[in-house]
């Protein structure tokens, strides 16, 4: 019997990456978490100790931030992209690199009406998220990038049934055709190419998936899933697939009679555990084959 190394990758996550645009008096804020990995032959940095052949995750914490300055930060997608691309083509035995990007939204502080030109305030509503995987240097070059939301938290409070499903002599579960639906809603979708307007596909795809949400009645948080990822993909050709991750976010109706009262659809508890975990992949039937693009990203199916 002989051990071996198995599948290895290393590198610097959560570099809380902020670059503030101060070429005048109205300043801009874009605040970033960004994780770098590299993968390739680190059999002897493993297997003795030998670091000749590694780039510090100091390193790559350091490029992270003097990119952001030398570079500058576009569209995460593109950030992301360059930093891959950089690790790929300067580390030696770098084969792959993948490079995660949040950004957190900030909003200008309203003053009088008007936004104040360097204060601002977190816009909690979502974060916007990319993973870009490079690999091969430039005359073989591959590049997937995946971008996505989390933290989409969203509720309708009519529009909303569940019944007709399956039960034993375990089912307590009463049927309904009106209930409130929320989630948490995490949805990443990898695009087709690299030839994308990041910005306004980004804004573009959550405004979609927003308004089906809201106006499709929905039978299930299943098909309201299914139907959030078919728009998408009907809207969006540079897009081969969307995966969802939603909680079903419970909204128990609570019992008012033994206070002599009446509850049609008024007072809930909001349950926070046990929570449905619902998961899903919407995808073309003739997408490209994913390669690396869902390298390391774990909480899907
Ligand atoms: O939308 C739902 N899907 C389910 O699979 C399920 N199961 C459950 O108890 N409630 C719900 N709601």
């Amino acid at each position: 019997m002989a051990i071996v190394l198995g599948r290895n990758q290393y590198g610097k996550a959560e570099c809380r990456v902020v670059r503030v645009y101060r070429d005048g008096d109205r300043h801009e804020i874009r605040d970033l978490n960004v994780s770098t990995s590299l993968r390739g032959d680190f059999t002897a940095a493993h297997v003795g100790g030998d670091q000749a052949d590694v780039l510090p995750t100091d390193t790559q914490k350091n490029t992270a931030f003097a990119f952001a300055k030398s570079k500058g930060v576009g569209a995460i997608e593109e950030y992301a992209q360059a930093l891959a691309e950089h690790f790929v083509d300067r580390v030696p035995k770098v084969t792959g690199a993948r490079v995660e990007v949040e950004e957190y939204a900030w909003r200008r502080i309203d003053v009088d009406g008007r936004g104040h030109d360097h204060a601002f305030v977190r816009s909690g509503e979502a974060v916007r998220n990319t993973v870009v995987n490079v690999e091969g240097t430039t005359a073989d070059r591959r590049t997937w990038v995946v971008s996505g939301v989390s933290d989409l938290v969203i509720a309708k409070t009519t529009g909303s049934e569940f019944k007709g499903f399956l039960q034993d002599e375990y089912t307590t579960l009463a049927e309904t055709d009106d209930r409130v639906l929320a989630t948490s809603l995490v949805a990443r979708w990898r695009y087709a190419d690299t030839n994308v307007d990041w910005d306004a596909t980004h804004a573009a795809v959550v405004r979609d998936l927003l308004a089906v949400f809201a106006e499709r009645h929905s039978r299930a948080l299943q098909q309201s899933l299914y139907d959030m990822g078919e728009a998408v993909l009907e809207r969006h050709p540079e897009i081969a697939e969307i995966r969802f991750s939603a909680p079903n976010k419970h909204h128990f109706l609570v019992d008012l009679a033994p206070f002599g009262q009446e509850n049609p659809g008024e007072v809930f508890i909001a349950a926070d555990r046990p929570y449905g975990l619902i998961e899903a992949t919407v995808l073309r039937d003739d997408a490209p084959a994913p390669g690396s693009a869902w390298h390391s990203t774990p909480g899907f199916c």
